[in-house]
């Protein structure tokens, strides 16, 4: 197709009535989308809507069951042929396709033919793409001592260099800090404007506005609405993610807990060498302390220290008074301490076991005598946490790795929580969940800590924090702010960004 200057009209990607079932599952009914050559396209939908699927049919990662996918008006190529896939389309992922034990010259050039196999020649080339694509890594670092943000830089250097001109950025943000998110955006911009057609997939609406022209919603694997986004303001658009016209609920403050109640969680003098320095926290039962900080910041270690997946280089953990024997999850939970870890596929759930088994691990003991645990009574207690928490699966017994990445997160948060925890850590714990499900999972935090938990929240998320009965800010492993309930987000940022006000 051409204009009357000659020019293709043709969308740069295009999906055409496609559908995927999966099992019992549909995925995605008859969802078309045209993205047009060149601009910054939002998919957004609730936890399960199908866009993953969709993305894996726009990546050739699998074939549509029907229709069709086609890039600047050509049929795309067969599913087999990954080197005309790379050619034409990449994904960023929120997992990283990076191989952590290659350097970054040898990433780059990965699945390349070619005579690269010269370690100075490799390096060299690695080195012109970087200065190309104005990426400050050094070609000779180990991949996987990147930080999350130059490892999606090299990813995207990766991609244009290898001719894709369609880039998918699937939840981008979601493990970045506000400098870093903004970095990002000037870059998705710059790209923009060289004519890179973007598919940006976020549960953050507001940078759908910041940096999208076009949004498509998808709801229930149906195509519900494709529109500029400067014609959907942010309620048109949760009310065509959810197909219900409710806004959110603003959050209600909390009653302040009780002088005189016990502290359930005490940090005292915790120290993590190379991490973060003389930690002291108290956190009484009831209490939410938020805790947040840029990357380097020591606070998601500080986390994983208490929850036992590292072991404290000094100073101690104690739950109601009584020491926390360091470094062991057992011995945390035995403690009374629940965890939702930052890494839900390597710390979080266990693939191949149903949602009912992963959501109800820790309370197995009290199901039964001897370790038995009655089948009944598992799909009982799973079947209230799936309606409890909105999970959307086709059962209890669905394995957990068929499930879309928000709804394995709220499983995560189901388990911390069955066992009633007397602590409760939470890492990041609403990354990937949509916005009406961030609702449902805050506020069974809330009815934990209304019950007597003491909840140590730690975030990136302003939504997040504002549960919280005081924030504690970190900067390079100290602790340097303290933010009773009622702060700003200009001074939480502030803090983050380690600015005095
Ligand atoms: N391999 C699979 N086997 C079985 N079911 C699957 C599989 N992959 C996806 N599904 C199901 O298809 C539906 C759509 O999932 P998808 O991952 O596309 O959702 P999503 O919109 O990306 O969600 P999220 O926002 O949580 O990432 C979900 O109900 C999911 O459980």
């Amino acid at each position: 197709m051409t204009d009357a200057t000659g020019a293709s009209t043709a969308p740069a990607v295009e999906a055409v009535h496609t559908s995927k079932r999966f099992g019992a599952t549909t995925a995605l009914h008859d969802v078309s989308l045209a993205i047009a050559p060149g601009s910054t396209h939002a998919l957004v939908g609730r936890n399960g809507a199908g866009k993953s699927t969709l993305v894996s049919l726009l990546t050739g990662l699998q074939g549509p069951d029907s229709g069709a996918v086609a890039f600047d008006g050509r049929p795309a190529p067969p599913v087999s042929d990954r080197a005309a896939w790379r050619s034409r389309v990449a994904c960023v992922f929120q997992r990283s396709t990076i191989i952590p034990d290659l350097s970054v010259a040898e990433n780059l050039f990965l699945n390349r033919q070619g005579d690269l196999v010269r370690w100075g020649a490799l390096r060299r080339r690695a080195a012109r793409l970087l200065e190309e694509y104005a990426v400050d890594v050094d070609p000779a670092a180990r991949a996987g001592d990147l930080g999350v943000e130059q490892r999606q830089l090299v990813e995207i250097a990766r991609a244009l260099s290898q001719g894709a001109r369609f880039i998918i950025l699937d939840e981008p943000t979601a493990r970045l800090d506000a400098t870093a998110i903004d970095r990002l955006f000037g870059r998705l911009r710059a790209l923009s404007a060289t004519g890179v057609t973007m598919l940006f997939i976020s549960h953050h609406l507001q940078e759908v506005y910041a940096v999208c022209d076009t949004v498509t919603v998808l709801r229930d694997a149906r195509h519900v609405l494709t529109a500029p986004v400067a014609d959907v303001d942010h309620d048109a658009l949760v009310a065509a993610m959810t197909g219900e016209a409710v806004g959110l609920t603003a959050v209600e403050p909390r009653p302040p807990v009780a002088a005189g109640t016990p502290v359930a969680l005490r940090l005292s003098g915790l120290t993590l060498r190379d991490s973060y320095t003389s930690i002291d926290v108290d956190v009484r039962a009831g209490e939410i302390v938020g805790v947040t900080g840029s990357g380097s910041s020591g606070k998601v270690a500080l986390a994983e220290t208490v929850g036992g997946l590292r072991r404290a280089t000094a100073g101690t953990v104690t739950v109601a008074g009584r020491p926390v024997p360091p470094g062991s999850v057992p011995a945390a939970l035995a403690a009374g301490i629940g965890l939702v870890p930052q890494d839900r596929h390597r710390e979080g759930l266990v693939p191949l076991l149903s949602v009912a088994e992963n959501a109800t691990l820790p309370i197995a003991a009290s199901f039964g005598p001897l370790g038995y645990v009655s089948p009944g009574r598992r799909t009982a207690t799973a079947r209230a946490f799936i309606d409890r928490y909105d999970i959307r699966t086709s059962g209890p017994s669905a394995p957990v790795s068929s499930l879309s990445g928000g709804n394995a997160q709220k499983v995560v948060l189901a388990r911390a929580l069955s066992a009633s925890p007397s602590v409760l850590v939470l890492i990041n714990p609403t990354a990937g969940v949509d916005v009406r499900s961030k609702e449902s999972l805050l506020g069974a935090v809330r009815t934990a800590a209304g019950d007597g938990t003491a909840v140590l929240m730690v975030s990136d998320e302003l939504d997040d924090l504002r549960h919280c009965d005081r924030v504690l800010v970190m900067f390079h492993g100290r602790v340097v702010a303290a933010l009773p309930a009622g702060w700003s987000d200009t001074e939480v940022v502030a803090a983050v960004e380690g600015v005095s006000q």
